[in-house]
């Protein structure tokens, strides 16, 4: 077991840097306690982990001399890690080839086949501006901050960036969050929208750097706040010019029907908006509809209600979900028209009014390297003479991500905290009681927190304070001012934060938000805007540039911004986004409060922070230094298995799972949208009761499909890094990852969708032989080594059996993104050779004979042609 007291010598509680006469009440830290048993994989985990925490005597957060360069500020309550590793917040982030080349993937997926041009138009409208779904974190845990000062290494401006390109989010395919610079984004016509000109032979040649992380440990205790200092105070303009080729943005708007839109409303919805936001928090629904349709025999396809394709084209006009599915799709453009004024409501009821819609044997290489079933279940740990797990389960918590402060204790209006006890937010969380004070003085703020601890409230909250205070706009005010702008990386995380926000405005009616993003029709959000001024408007870089550039009036609207907000800003800076954001930067006033929020600040983002912040902005770093970056309460864990016992695995670590916690719910992540599509296929025909969402999928799906996990239990979702980032989905009880994620943040992002709030949670990494080089660059993190269990035969054939049920196209679309996304990696691309070998181990491993036929064109583009063992066509 990794808790164990031994391992604490390495935790650090208290940043060295500081001056210990800051930290007197650290001087007595009560000993160690294991508290309560951290539920594991039950049976192929057997052994129960201790969670381990301490208090540390509650100090005073008031006192901050503003001049002095450490600053304490003490939270009430606070945890420790008890994994005594040592983190490592600034390590080099491993680089992003496999970012791109995910879009690479997609885009490869979408090359080939018949459906090239339908999967472009639609992928164009899934990303635009996304990139990542990124979420800020929000550590909780510490209290006490430190602010250094921080030496100002501004140099690098945005010019060098020009050529940058877009990243979406998520997927490896769109909306891989974070870090796709460039690769297949480029490539004609691929993806998004704004891409530039395909230069071939250069997939992924742009990955220097790659910042990004973010996670939430409720068990920091220490905050470090610093100064930053010498940072360039003038900000960095980017490039004025027409953008880029816009077809792809064409394509976006005329493809992109999505309800989405609804979600924007005039300040007349909030009532709704704040029940959908109730509704959120309130996971009940147990939907598992589709897995008894299947039962009875409906197709998947029907089922599900879309194309087994590319997704847009074919809907499904078939029973249960497709049904539904198809109006969605099919509703998303003619209603937008009529949708726009029927709000909030409008949109949750066409979320919820849809449907909701296994063996191995023996063999060489499987026994003797493998523990067999029963032994590797059930005797693991136990040599460690640690006692078996119990059934996992999220529901048991700890409110260590939150303070002691409550909300009435700052300064912020009535009608705010109203709002906030509605929702039974009483105390501040960390990140919050860390920031609202330094924010509610003016001050430009860069923070870092924790995953999953409340970083949302945290900027909006005294973001709606500023309003409060602002003389209302008149009436009969042509183009009335937006004074709040927040940049979301996704579509999905701005959805989020304008729900946030409604929740808050509950009781200030004459405060609107709305928001832009992609995948909807730029001339109907004009409109609504138009008909609804707003506030408060929260997008997505792209579709805002849009919108900066193509609507009349708007750039006006924005010269009124009081507050700029980027979330997940360390995503929002680099270079996937940074000239959507230097574009954003320049259209609002210069004279402004600017916050950045993220779980994770590189190196590189300090650095660059300046075409943002004020030189005198206060970096307030709640992730304890030396603490990890990832949750404690979070068991990690991963297995090296040949290819070829992925799926078998997969199942048998999701019946595992299953069968130990009735309330189960977990994200299965994937390296690609057509390996997700693949992967939910399989599980689909195992019987599992599974959902998919991936870039390929109309916006409207995913909103419909997202929605519906964060309500329920009993449910699967296999996902592609469209999932990775922000997506506030409660009680995840597992997060497994199968392949090399994008990189050391991807792992921590997607592994931070489970133990939020102070949950419990477990991962899951399953990576092949070949793979296991990534564990190097999360050798920092707790995680663990489980053995391969060794399956039976009749659980092999039955995940045989699955395969061979799932369609050929779907197979020949995963292969190619399988070959796209690897081959763009740094390390598993150098070897184009091995490269095809492990390709075709892939095909294999789904139950193909031969390896899927590829186009001669795609071929050329990934540098692949003549490479023995590829088939052409
Ligand atoms: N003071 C509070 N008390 C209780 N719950 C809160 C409080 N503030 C925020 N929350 C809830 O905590 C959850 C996590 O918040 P949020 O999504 O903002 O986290 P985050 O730090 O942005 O996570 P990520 O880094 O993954 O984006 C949300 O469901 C939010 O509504």
């Amino acid at each position: 077991m990794p808790l164990r007291l031994s391992l604490f010598p390495g935790l650090r509680p208290l940043n060295p840097s500081l001056a210990v006469a800051h930290f007197t009440s650290m001087m007595s830290i009560p000993p160690l306690k294991p508290t309560r048993p951290v539920p594991i994989f039950s049976r192929v985990f057997p052994l129960r982990l201790k969670y381990h925490s301490f208090r540390f005597p509650i100090l005073s957060t008031n006192g901050h001399d503003q001049e002095q360069q450490i600053r304490t500020h003490f939270s009430s309550t606070r945890k420790l890690s008890t994994r005594g590793r040592t983190s490592s917040a600034t390590r080099p982030s491993s680089k992003s080839l496999i970012e791109d080349e995910a879009d690479l993937s997609d885009w490869v997926s979408g090359l080939s086949s018949k459906s090239f041009s339908k999967t472009q138009v639609f992928s164009d409208s899934e990303d635009d501006d996304s990139k990542g779904n990124s979420r800020r974190n929000r550590t909780s845990g510490g209290g006490v901050f430190s602010r250094d000062r921080v030496a100002g290494n501004w140099g690098k401006r945005g010019r060098e960036e020009r050529g940058g390109k877009r990243r979406r989010d998520g997927d490896s395919d769109d909306f891989q969050a974070s870090n796709r610079r460039g690769g297949p984004r480029d490539l004609e016509g691929s993806f998004p929208r704004r891409k530039g000109k395909f230069s071939g032979g250069e997939w992924g040649a742009e990955d220097d750097e790659e910042p990004i992380f973010r996670r939430r440990d409720r068990e920091n205790a220490i905050f470090s706040r610093e100064r930053a200092w010498g940072s360039d105070d003038r900000f960095s303009r980017g490039p004025r010019g027409p953008r880029g080729n816009r077809l792809n943005d064409v394509f976006s708007r005329e493809e992109a029907r999505d309800s989405n839109e609804i979600f924007s409303r005039g300040s007349r919805d909030r009532k709704n908006g704040s029940d959908l936001q109730r509704a959120r928090l309130s996971n009940k629904t147990s939907s598992r509809g589709l897995r008894d349709r299947r039962k009875n025999g409906a197709p998947r396809e029907q089922m599900e209600g879309i194309d087994m394709n590319y997704g847009r084209n074919a809907r499904g006009k078939g029973a249960g979900r497709g049904k539904s599915i198809a109006s969605d799709e099919e509703d998303d453009e003619d209603e937008e028209e009529d949708e726009e004024e029927k709000g909030y409501m409008r949109f949750k009821e066409l979320i919820d009014s849809e449907e909701s819609s296994e063996e191995l044997n023996d063999d060489d290489d499987d026994v003797g390297n493998y523990v067999s079933e029963k032994e590797s279940v059930f005797s693991q740990g136990e040599g460690d003479g640690m006692p078996k797990a119990s059934p996992s389960s999220s529901s048991e918590r700890s409110d260590s991500y939150l303070s002691e402060t409550r909300f009435e204790e700052c300064s912020i209006s009535s009608l705010s905290i109203k709002a906030l006890k509605d929702v039974g937010y009483e105390r501040m969380t960390v990140v919050q009681e860390a920031t609202l004070p330094v924010i509610l003085k003016g001050k430009d703020v860069l923070a870092k927190a924790k995953t999953g601890t409340g970083k949302t409230v945290a900027f909006l909250l005294p973001s709606i304070e500023v309003i409060t205070k602002s003389p209302p706009a008149a009436r009969d005010q042509k183009r009335p001012p937006i004074l709040v702008l927040v940049i979301c990386p996704t579509r999905e995380l701005a959805s989020q934060a304008a729900t946030e926000a409604n929740t808050l405005l509950k009781y200030h009616p004459s405060i609107g938000v709305q928001v832009v993003i992609g995948g909807t029709r730029l001339a109907l959000e004009q409109k609504r805007m138009q008909a609804n001024p707003c506030q408060i408007l929260v997008a997505t870089p792209g579709r805002l540039r849009d919108h900066i550039e193509n609507t009349a009036g708007f750039a006006t609207r924005l010269m009124g911004v009081k507050v700029l907000v980027l979330d997940e800003a360390d995503h929002l800076l680099d270079m996937g986004f940074r000239k959507d954001i230097e574009r954003i930067i320049d259209a609002v006033p210069k004279q402004r409060q600017t916050l950045l929020f993220s779980a994770t600040i590189p190196q590189e983002v300090r650095h660059i922070c300046h075409i943002a912040l004020k030189r005198d902005h206060e970096f307030i770093n709640t992730v304890q230094e030396g603490s990890e970056e990832t949750h404690s309460q979070v068991r990690q864990m991963h297995m090296v298995a040949p290819l070829d016992k992925h799926f078998t695995l997969l199942y048998t670590l999701l019946k595992e799972h299953i069968a130990d916690d009735v309330d189960y719910k977990v994200l299965v992540f994937c390296t690609t949208a057509m390996v997700t599509r693949l992967v939910a296929d399989l599980l689909a025909e195992l019987n599992l009761n599974v959902r998919e969402i991936h870039s390929r999928k109309p916006q409207s799906y995913r909103t419909r499909i997202s929605d519906e996990f964060r309500k329920s239990k009993g449910l699967i979702l296999v996902t592609s890094d469209v999932s990775a980032r922000g997506v506030d989905y409660p009680d995840v009880t597992l997060v497994v990852q199968i392949g090399l994620p994008a990189d050391r943040q991807q792992y921590i992002h997607r592994l931070g969708r489970t133990g939020r709030k102070g949950k419990e949670g477990q991962g899951m990494l399953l990576l092949a032989p070949w793979e296991e080089f990534f564990l190097s660059t999360i050798k920092d993190l707790p995680t663990t080594k489980a053995e391969v269990p060794l399956v039976d035969p009749d659980t092999r054939k039955k995940v045989e059996r699955a395969l061979s049920h799932v369609e050929m196209k779907n197979k020949e679309a995963a292969y190619q993104a399988w070959l796209g996304y690897y081959n763009s990696n740094k390390t598993v691309g150098r070897d184009k050779y091995r490269l095809v070998e492990l390709a075709n181990e892939f095909s294999r491993s789904m139950g193909l004979d031969n390896p899927p036929a590829i186009p001669k064109l795609v071929l050329g583009k990934m540098g692949l042609r003549n490479i023995p063992g590829l088939r052409s066509k």
